[in-house]
């Protein structure tokens, strides 16, 4: 699923031009085909996208566009970022049998498929009497290039479903990190958690709102972060966007065009001591809060020293374009190094961490106003993918400890989650394997 980019990018806005999927009205057929996957158990979760055919209908947005869905490993991480982001983390409710936790994951996995085809979960109308089985605020808006990505948290890994010799050791927690003064665990870690991606805000909701909807005998939500823009850029093809700090975000990013670089980084491979991760990645997400009306009072030349970077090209400032190599070793007039040695860029830097790389696709955020001051409450949903959290994440944020950017931010989330492999075909769902079932 994670094959050749499609897209082109629109030079005039900057976005890239959506690949449109052979997809049209949902026809009747289609919509209680997907009633009855949703209504289905685990080993019965057939049906879904592969199902769907339709007359081509083009637009010249996003609203038809589709990713692919089945695949080695699951949309949402290499994938070309979209805009929007909804993000929720679940607890899986207390006396649910092991067959009820799969029963939801296939149907987790049937109601993506679908999803991803711009289809809704189930009938949006019922003559019955009884509520729809889809909620319907997504109905004939498309998919809008929506992914889904489900993972697993450590806690799902205790003796309730008995998968606790099936727990990767790269899944152990990360611990309090040296930055780690303000996390709020109840904003933090989850059984299983769900990222949902869309140029369409509502898709995205409706998403996380239909999984929440389908699982209401079996998980309860535990924290929902929403995203309303790509704080970076995953593909070539795309420009680089920027953080509420007003820098590009995203520039020297692992890219899809680079499968060897996510090979080598972000997905798991045989080092692993769980094969039914081989495929799969590692998901770190860390709410940031950043101290908005400080950074808005700090000259120019020290937030772009702070970062290392120019903030109009965002070019480094050893460099003239935003894409210019950096220069570590160039000297000032002072003798001091152009590119400071407490600059974000500098210390995340892989040279610095022993080669370490991550896939970031972060989000801005605002959740309004902190009521205590009257200041912005807003910053990064930091979201990154890598082969081990421990050796990739952790490693960069230790060196970052002494980054001068952390005068204007602080850390209020912190979770880590595996991400199993892609779903290979209809039937398969999330786990199979990590259950011992054949996918
Ligand atoms: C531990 C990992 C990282 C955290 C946490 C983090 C927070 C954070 N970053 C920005 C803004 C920028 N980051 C940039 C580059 C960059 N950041 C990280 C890692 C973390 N950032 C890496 C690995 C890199 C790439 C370094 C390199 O190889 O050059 C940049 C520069 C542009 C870019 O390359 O993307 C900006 C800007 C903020 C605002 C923030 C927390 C709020
Ligand atoms: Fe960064």
């Amino acid at each position: 699923m994670t094959g050749d980019d499609p897209h082109s990018e629109d030079t005039a806005t900057g976005r890239r031009m959506p690949s449109f999927g052979r997809r049209g009205f949902l026809g009747v057929a289609g919509v209680a085909g997907a009633g009855l996957v949703v209504g289905g158990a685990a080993g019965g979760a057939a049906g879904g996208a592969a199902g769907y055919s339709a007359a081509s209908s083009e637009s010249p947005d996003t609203a038809h566009a589709t990713e692919p869905f089945y695949g080695t490993h699951q949309a949402g991480i290499v994938t070309y970022q979209q805009n929007s982001l909804v993000f929720a983390a679940f607890d899986v409710k207390d006396a649910v049998t092991t067959a009820q936790l799969q029963a939801l994951l296939a149907r987790w996995a049937a109601a993506a498929s679908l999803l991803a085809v711009g289809k809704p979960v189930g009938p949006v109308t019922t003559r019955s009497g009884a509520p729809p089985a889809d909620t319907g605020e997504a109905f004939d808006l498309g998919a809008h290039r929506l992914t889904v990505t489900v993972g697993f948290g450590t806690t799902l890994f205790d003796d309730r479903f008995g998968l606790s010799d099936k727990m990767p050791a790269a899944l152990r927690p990360l611990g309090q990190l040296a930055v780690d003064t303000s996390i709020d665990p109840t904003i933090s870690g989850g059984d299983l958690c769900v990222q949902a991606c869309s140029e369409d805000p509502q898709v995205a909701f409706h998403a996380i709102r239909n999984f929440a909807r389908i699982g209401r005998n079996v998980v309860t939500l535990r924290w929902l972060q929403e995203g309303f823009g790509r704080a970076s850029a995953t593909t070539n093809s795309q420009t680089t966007p920027r953080n509420l700090m007003g820098f590009k975000d995203g520039t020297a990013n692992i890219k899809a065009e680079d499968p060897k670089v996510a090979d080598a980084q972000v997905w798991v491979g045989d080092e692993t001591d769980q094969a039914w991760m081989k495929g799969g990645s590692y998901l770190v997400t860390r709410k940031i809060r950043m101290h908005i009306e400080a950074w808005d009072s700090d000259d120019i030349t020290d937030q772009q020293q702070i970062f290392g970077r120019y903030k109009d090209s965002g070019a480094p400032l050893t460099g003239e374009a935003e894409f210019d190599t950096l220069d570590f070793a160039k000297k000032a007039g002072d003798g001091a190094t152009v590119i400071n040695r407490f600059s974000h860029i500098r210390l995340a830097h892989p040279d610095n961490n022993g080669g370490a790389q991550i896939l970031r696709r972060g989000y801005n955020y605002t959740d309004g106003i902190d009521t205590r001051t009257g200041t912005l409450a807003a910053g990064l949903f930091f979201i990154a993918f890598q082969k081990n959290a421990h050796e990739q994440f952790a490693r960069i944020q230790n060196s970052l400890a002494q980054d001068r950017l952390n005068e204007y931010i602080t850390p209020i989330s912190s979770s880590l989650f595996a991400i199993p492999p892609g779903l290979s075909k209809i039937g398969d769902w999330y786990g199979k394997t990590m259950f011992g079932y054949q996918s």
